[in-house]
C-alpha cells in the first residue's frame, strides 16, 4: 500500500483527489491538511465520502506528511514550493497540482505569479507531468508537476500536428471554455448562481497565466518557438473545459492522414480517445472520468485544421491526471483507480 498525504484536502482538488482514491486499491490516505477545519472529520464537510474515510482534517505537519510514501499538494500557488525541499530531504515523493514547479523560466513564473520562486533548484528539477509526453521521466521522478487544467486540453489537442511539423508554429489559437469548479472552491464561494448562470464570457483575453505553461509545452513538442493565443471563457456549468484548436497546415495535407496521424499517436493512451472525424466532443462525456477526447475538423477544402479537446477539468485536468502520475510513479497499473466511465447524463 502506498502511504498518501494531501496538503489542501478541503478545495475541490482535495476533495477529488479523495474521491478517486477511495477506490483506489493500491492507495492509502493517511493524512489530510486544513488549516481552518482542523479537526473536522473529512466525511462531515463532503457527505459524499461518508463511509470511505474515517480521517479528519489535521494542521500540516512536515513531520507527518515525511512518514508518507507520497503526498499530493492541492494548495494555491506558493504553498508547496516552501514545503516541498523539506519533504525531498526525508526522501518523500511529490505530486503538485499547483503552478509551482510547471514552468522552468523562473522569471516568468514570477511574473504570472506575482513572487519570486524560492526554490529554483526543485523548479528546475520537477518533471512537467503530462503522462502522454514524459511517462518515463514521471516514472523516475521524486517531485511532479501536475500540468494545469487548460494545458492539458491544449497541449494534448495540438501535440501530434506539432511534433510532425504539419502547422505553422506561430498562429497557433486556443479558444477554451472552462467550468466554474476551475476557480477553486474559494473562488465560488459566494459565487451564486445568480452571478454566473445564463451568461457566458470570456476572461483573461489579454493574458492568462497559463499561457506560458502552454508555449513551454508547445515549444517542445514543435523543437522551436510557437505563437498561442489563447482565450480562456467561463461558461456556467460545474466541471469540464472544452477547448477549439485552430492551426493552420503548412503544405496542403490529407485530413484522412491527418486523422490516422491522431489515431496512431494516442492508440496506446489509456487515456487519450480520438473520435470519428468531425465528431463533437461533449464535456459531459468525460464528466468524472479521467479521459480527454478529441475530434478533428475540416471547413470546406480549407488548410486549417481544427481540434476539438474536452476534459473534467477537476480529473484530467488536476487530481485524475495525478493519480496517473502517482500509478506511472510507483510501477502500477497506470489506469488504476480510475477506470470509472465518465457519468452520463
Ligand atoms: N480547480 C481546478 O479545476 C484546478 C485547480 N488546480 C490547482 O490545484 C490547486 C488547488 O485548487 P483547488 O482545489 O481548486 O483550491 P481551493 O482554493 O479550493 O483549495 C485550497 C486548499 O489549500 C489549503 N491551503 C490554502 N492555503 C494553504 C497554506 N498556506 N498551507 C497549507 N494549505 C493551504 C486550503 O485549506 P486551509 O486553508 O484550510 O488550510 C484548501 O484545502 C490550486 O493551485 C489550483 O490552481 C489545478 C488544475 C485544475
Ligand atoms: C474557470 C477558472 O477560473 N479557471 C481557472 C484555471 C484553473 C486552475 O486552477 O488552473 P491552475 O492549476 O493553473 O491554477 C482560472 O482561469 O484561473
Amino acid at each position: 500500500m502506498i502511504k498518501i498525504g494531501i496538503v489542501g484536502g478541503t478545495g475541490y482538488t482535495g476533495v477529488e483527489l479523495l474521491r478517486i482514491l477511495a477506490v483506489h486499491p493500491d492507495a492509502e490516505v493517511k493524512c489530510i491538511t486544513s488549516r481552518s477545519e482542523a479537526g473536522m472529520p473529512v466525511a462531515d464537510m463532503y457527505p459524499n465520502l461518508r463511509g470511505h474515510f474515517d480521517l479528519a482534517f489535521s494542521e500540516p505537519d512536515s513531520a507527518v506528511l515525511a512518514q508518507c510514501d507520497l503526498v499530493f499538494f492541492a494548495t494555491p500557488h506558493g504553498v508547496a514550493m516552501r514545503m516541498v525541499p523539506e519533504l525531498m530531504a526525508a526522501g518523500v515523493r511529490v505530486v503538485d497540482l499547483s503552478a509551482d514547479f510547471r514552468l522552468k523560466d523562473l522569471d516568468v513564473w514570477a511574473q504570472w505569479y506575482g513572487m519570486p520562486h524560492e526554490t529554483p533548484e526543485w523548479a528546475q528539477k520537477a518533471v512537467y507531468g503530462l503522462p502522454e509526453v514524459a511517462r518515463d521521466a514521471i516514472r523516475q521522478a521524486q517531485l511532479v508537476a501536475n500540468p494545469g487544467c487548460y494545458p492539458t486540453a491544449v497541449q494534448l489537442g495540438f501535440l501530434p500536428l506539432l511534433e510532425q511539423g504539419l502547422v505553422d508554429p506561430s498562429r497557433l489559437i486556443a479558444d477554451a471554455k472552462s467550468g466554474a469548479s476551475g476557480a477553486g472552491r474559494q473562488g465560488n464561494i459566494g459565487m451564486l448562481h445568480g452571478e454566473i448562470g445564463e451568461s457566458f464570457k470570456a476572461y483573461g483575453a489579454s493574458g492568462h497565466r497559463h499561457l506560458p505553461e502552454i508555449r513551454q509545452g508547445l515549444s517542445l513538442a514543435a523543437t522551436g518557438p510557437v505563437g498561442v493565443t489563447f482565450v480562456p471563457h467561463l461558461v456556467p456549468m460545474i466541471r469540464g473545459i472544452e477547448a477549439t484548436l485552430y492551426a493552420e497546415l503548412s503544405e496542403p495535407a490529407d485530413f484522412d492522414r491527418l486523422q490516422a496521424l491522431y489515431e496512431e499517436r494516442y492508440k496506446t493512451e489509456p487515456f487519450v480517445d480520438v473520435m470519428p472525424f468531425g465528431s463533437h466532443p461533449e464535456t459531459r462525456s468525460v464528466r468524472g472520468g479521467n479521459q480527454c477526447r478529441m475530434a478533428l475538423h475540416r471547413q470546406e477544402q480549407g488548410n486549417v485544421v481544427i481540434v476539438s479537446s474536452v476534459i473534467d477539468n477537476l480529473v484530467k485536468g488536476a487530481a485524475g491526471q495525478a493519480v496517473q502520475n502517482m500509478n506511472i510513479m510507483f510501477g502500477l497499473d497506470e489506469t488504476q483507480g480510475l477506470k470509472a466511465p465518465a457519468l452520463l447524463p
